[in-house]
């Protein structure tokens, strides 16, 4: 896929690489500031950081939507602005809540339905280009939505799916153009706790499933990071605070920095817990291992 159109992932690169970047808008505020970050193909990685630390403004960097004030950013191995974004994001996957990044506001107010929303996905729009898809893009959106367990809501206007069916909707779509990248904002937020332990074991089949496969989860709960992630990236005031593999990077001291609160972290059969320290220095049930 993408070969005739000279713009496919470059595996002997990073499937991200960014060097000193920084993200400015209007006035001069700065949204994340001298980011240095590497992402090896193949990795899962999870970011982490408070309200409004950067960190969907990094994936904006990450998913080829927007390019940085200043520093280099390369995606899937190509250089952002020497490089046809729309044609890159052909590859890259991306799930993200609300209209920020994907305008599900317009997929809404078109009326679209389900199986329509996870056509978009093949092309990276908000609206569907239906020159562009054939029979086998229609078959595959049937297809993902029937592996996502959500088969039924095909016909079904998006605009009325609950949450936990627009969540699997979401990842569907993304799964659509088979992407080389896997960017998940937030994209447990709203689930009861059946549709999100679901979608993090789906999340975790996908990984094991396809080795090759590289993601990145933004996420506002320890609980929601998947057992498969290898990686974290904590940010802090529009900063990189702490980075690295996972059981390195996600420790009670590293976190209790990102949140500015004394946090103690817990891990239990591959996932994690997290705790606020009480006073007198105790946290509440301690099930696994504290780091
Ligand atoms: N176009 C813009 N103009 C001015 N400020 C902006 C703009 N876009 C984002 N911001 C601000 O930049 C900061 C970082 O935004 P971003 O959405 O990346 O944070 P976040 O870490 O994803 O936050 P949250 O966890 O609340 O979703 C926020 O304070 C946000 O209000």
């Amino acid at each position: 896929m993408g070969e005739g159109r000279g713009v496919w992932p470059r595996r002997d690169g990073a499937a991200v690489e960014l060097v000193g970047v920084g993200v400015r808008v209007g006035g001069g505020r700065v949204l994340v500031d001298e980011v240095d970050w590497r992402v090896e193909f193949g990795g899962h990685w999870v970011v982490l950081g408070g309200n409004g630390a950067g960190k969907t403004t990094l994936l904006g960097i990450a998913g080829a939507v927007r390019h940085p004030s200043s520093g280099v950013a390369s995606v899937l191995g190509h250089r952002l602005g020497r490089v046809d974004m729309r044609e890159l994001r052909r590859h890259i996957g991306l799930v993200a809540v609300g209209r920020r990044l994907v305008d599900e506001e317009l997929m809404e107010e078109e009326g679209l339905t389900a199986h329509e929303v996870v056509l978009t996905g093949f092309t990276g729009t908000s609206a569907p280009l239906w020159d562009r898809y054939g029979g086998a893009e229609h078959e595959r959106a049937h297809a993902l939505l029937a592996d996502l367990g959500c088969k039924d809501l095909a016909d079904r206007p998006f605009a009325v799916c609950s949450q936990g069916e627009r969540a699997r909707v979401r990842v569907a779509r993304a799964l659509m153009p088979d992407p080389a990248l896997l960017l998940l904002d937030e994209p447990f937020a709203g689930l009861d706790l059946p549709g999100r332990e679901d979608l993090i074991a789906a999340v975790e089949d996908l990984a094991r499933a396809h080795p090759s496969l590289t993601t990145i989860l933004v996420t506002h709960h320890l609980e929601e990071v998947p057992a498969t992630t290898t990686h974290a990236l904590l940010l802090r005031d529009a900063r990189v605070l702490a980075s690295g593999p996972v059981r390195e990077t996600l420790t009670s001291a590293t976190l209790s920095a990102c949140f500015a609160r004394p946090l103690t972290l817990g891990h239990l059969d591959g996932r994690w817990h997290v705790r606020a320290v009480r006073d007198g220095g105790g946290s509440s049930g301690r099930p696994g291992g504290c780091r």
